[in-house]
């Protein structure tokens, strides 16, 4: 059973009267319960890829499914079962941390008690900090914010964009260590980053470069 499956998906943006190809016939397949790397550098193509499986970018060529439904057909659907951190900080820099996690809640139609489980361990650490405004966070803290959002409505399968540029060493190992207990809870996690080292924490990576995959993961 796979939780995310990409057939021959291309990607062209127009830049003026240059195409760029972001994507080139790039397949995959995430098993369920798998934390799966997308490992490459900037410009490789793993926002573009990243943003067609959550549904908020269509593809120019391939199909593509998550929890079994069809990225495009299905997009509704998809965006209730999935959790998504962009690379950016993609909170509310004016709300406190509180507000946020109310605010995000509130879109899904859910409270933080109802899967306080999953968030426990990240919300202990960002709880004394409740009251003071995102933005004034540190690095370490906005990630685990995001994470705590991303998570609130209890996703089947998690997308995360470079979780961890920008955020200090302790942080980082810790922000792993978590994603470890999010799979012992059953979720799927597809996970963008640069870091090469962070390879050795996935169960199955695929290199990017250049819009390509550097070894086929279709079959693997
Ligand atoms: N909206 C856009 N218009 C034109 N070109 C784009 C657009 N978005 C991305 N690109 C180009 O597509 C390629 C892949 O970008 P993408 O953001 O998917 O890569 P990435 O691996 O996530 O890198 P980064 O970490 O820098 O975001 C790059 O060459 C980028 O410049």
């Amino acid at each position: 059973m796979y939780s995310i499956t990409a057939h021959n998906i291309s990607k062209d943006y127009q830049n003026g009267k240059a195409v760029v190809s972001a994507l080139q016939d790039v397949s995959l397949q995430v098993k369920s319960g798998e934390l799966f790397g997308l490992i490459g550098p900037d410009g490789a193509g793993k926002t573009s890829l990243i943003r067609i499986l959550t549904t908020l970018l269509l593809p120019t060529k391939g199909t593509a499914s998550v929890a079994g439904l069809d990225v495009v057909k299905d997009f509704k659907k998809i965006r209730q079962k999935i959790g998504y951190m962009p690379g950016r900080f993609s909170l509310y820099q004016d709300l406190s941390v509180q507000e946020n996690l109310d605010f995000f809640a509130s879109i899904f139609n859910t409270s933080i008690e109802a899967n306080y489980h999953l968030i426990k361990d990240i919300y202990e650490q960002i709880a004394p900090f409740k009251d003071r405004k995102a933005g004034k966070l540190s690095g370490g803290m906005k990630q685990k914010l995001a994470l705590s959002c991303a998570l609130i409505h209890k996703p089947e399968v998690l997308f995360l964009d470079e979780p961890t540029t920008g955020v200090d060493v302790v942080s980082r190992k810790e922000f792993w260590q978590m994603l470890q207990h999010l799979k012992q809870e059953g979720l799927s996690i597809l996970v963008a980053t640069p870091y090469m080292d962070e390879a050795a924490l996935c169960d199955r990576v695929a290199l990017m470069q250049d819009g390509r995959f550097l070894r086929d993961q279709s079959s693997s």
